[in-house]
């Protein structure tokens, strides 16, 4: 018997499902890409540019777009008007300061051997070192600063640097700030004149519906897959999936790529909607899995006291029936329980996660508007997660007597 044989041949080029592949064409973003376009035109006709905010939830396109519109601009400049177009992209993951910033932006324009150490440095000759090495570079620069919510609570150079120019700090270069966010409250949270000076321009990229998710999803399995071993069910329903939860295009393409591996695992001949309802099970898990391990203890012991309302039938719950049972789970974990104002941080953290359904009940005068929690999620993951923190044995024990 041999112990290698060939793969089915499920997959042409997987790889055209990875979170790395860039596409050739943007597909359902036309009127989003019009507007893009229109505001970096100026960058085209030599003209002073505005900053520009571009906001959406997580898989709408925001970074593939603006690559896209990116990667154009510098050969048509190039191109029709001799200018050379720089491009610098900050991922502000963990950037959360303005001098980290600078010297980001710094890194970004210098070889890996002259890079600087982002520490040591007076702030103010950080600054200068970043506008002198960008004045250097002549032309255009478009900075783009990917996650910019990180940067909220140190905004200097989100109000200096769309700036620049007009106040003296460069002169040989123009520059354009593109902010992108996933936050859509980040705008609200700045300062009047941050706001300003950053957002000049606000683009917002909408969720994907069920159809623009086929037509990005049909135009990758195209290349991904060999000829017909998609059943035709496979795509409308990791739209359907995708489309009901946020409207994300990663998921959408995750969930199809993985409903291919089960297929490829089983030997299968053809991919079909039962492997994309098990892919969407295992994704499931998987984020359970995820959100749960990356909780604070604190976390856990607010999603543990909303669970155990849930398996008592009390659920959907408010944050003060949350709390009294939130408080009881505090005292079997030891852990020092946190205030009730300090609770509906948690609780909407946690909805944030999908990990809680939350819901806003509007009771006209006599109480006002309040928020309801409920558990969107399966119990007994849930249990089997949060065993993994010893800290929560207690609790689990009580959540146990419920299951
Ligand atoms: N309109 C589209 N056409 C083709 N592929 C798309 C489109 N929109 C998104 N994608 C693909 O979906 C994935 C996520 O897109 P992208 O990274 O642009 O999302 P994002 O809005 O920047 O998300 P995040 O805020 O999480 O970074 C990428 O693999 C991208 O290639």
């Amino acid at each position: 018997m041999p112990v290698f044989t060939p793969s089915t041949g499920i997959f042409d080029d997987p790889r055209v499902l990875s979170e790395e592949y860039v596409p050739e064409n943007i597909l359902g973003r036309n009127s989003e890409l019009e507007s893009y376009k229109n505001a970096l035109q100026p960058i085209m006709d030599g003209q002073p540019t505005k900053s520009i905010l571009l906001y959406g939830k997580t898989g709408v396109g925001k970074t593939v777009s603006t690559k896209y519109l990116l990667n154009h601009l510098k050969t048509d400049v190039k191109k029709y008007r001799d200018v050379d177009l720089t491009t610098v992209w900050v991922l502000c993951e963990n950037t959360n300061t303005s001098y980290q910033l600078a010297a980001s932006i710094i890194n970004s324009l210098r070889e890996p051997e002259n890079h600087i150490r982002p520490t040591g440095y007076p702030a103010e000759d950080m600054y200068q070192m970043m506008y002198r090495e960008l004045d250097a570079l002549g032309g255009h620069v478009v900075i783009v600063l990917d996650e910019v919510d990180n940067l909220q609570s140190d905004d200097k150079l989100l109000y200096e640097l769309p700036r620049a120019r007009a106040n003296g700090r460069i002169e040989n270069v123009r520059v354009t700030v593109i902010g992108i966010s996933n936050d859509l409250k980040f705008k609200d949270n700045l300062r009047q004149k941050v706001k300003s000076s950053l957002a000049q321009q606000e683009l917002l990229f909408p969720p994907y519906d069920a159809n623009q998710l086929r037509e990005i999803l049909y135009a990758r399995a195209d290349q991904a897959f060999q000829d017909d071993v998609l059943s035709d069910g496979v795509i409308p329903l990791c739209a359907a999936f995708a489309a009901q939860d946020i409207g994300d295009a990663r998921q959408a393409l995750t969930l199809l790529r993985e409903a291919g591996n089960i297929a490829k695992k089983e030997d299968a001949t053809k991919v079909t909607e039962d492997h994309v309802q098990t892919a969407q099970d295992d994704l499931e898990q998987d984020l359970i899995t995820t959100s749960v391990s990356k909780l604070t203890t604190q976390g856990k012991l607010v999603l543990a006291a909303t669970l155990s309302l849930h398996l008592e039938d009390k659920t959907p719950a408010r944050n003060k029936d949350v709390y009294t049972r939130y408080q009881r789970y505090a005292s079997l974990a030891d852990a020092e329980p946190v205030s009730q104002r300090r609770l509906r941080d948690h609780l909407g953290d946690l909805s944030m996660q999908t990990l809680l359904d939350e819901r806003t009940r509007n009771t006209g005068r006599q109480e006002g508007r309040y928020k309801e929690y409920s558990v969107s999620i399966d119990a007994h993951s849930v249990v089997s997660h949060l065993r993994a923190d010893g800290r929560m044995e207690p609790v689990i024990v009580d959540l146990q007597k419920r299951l």
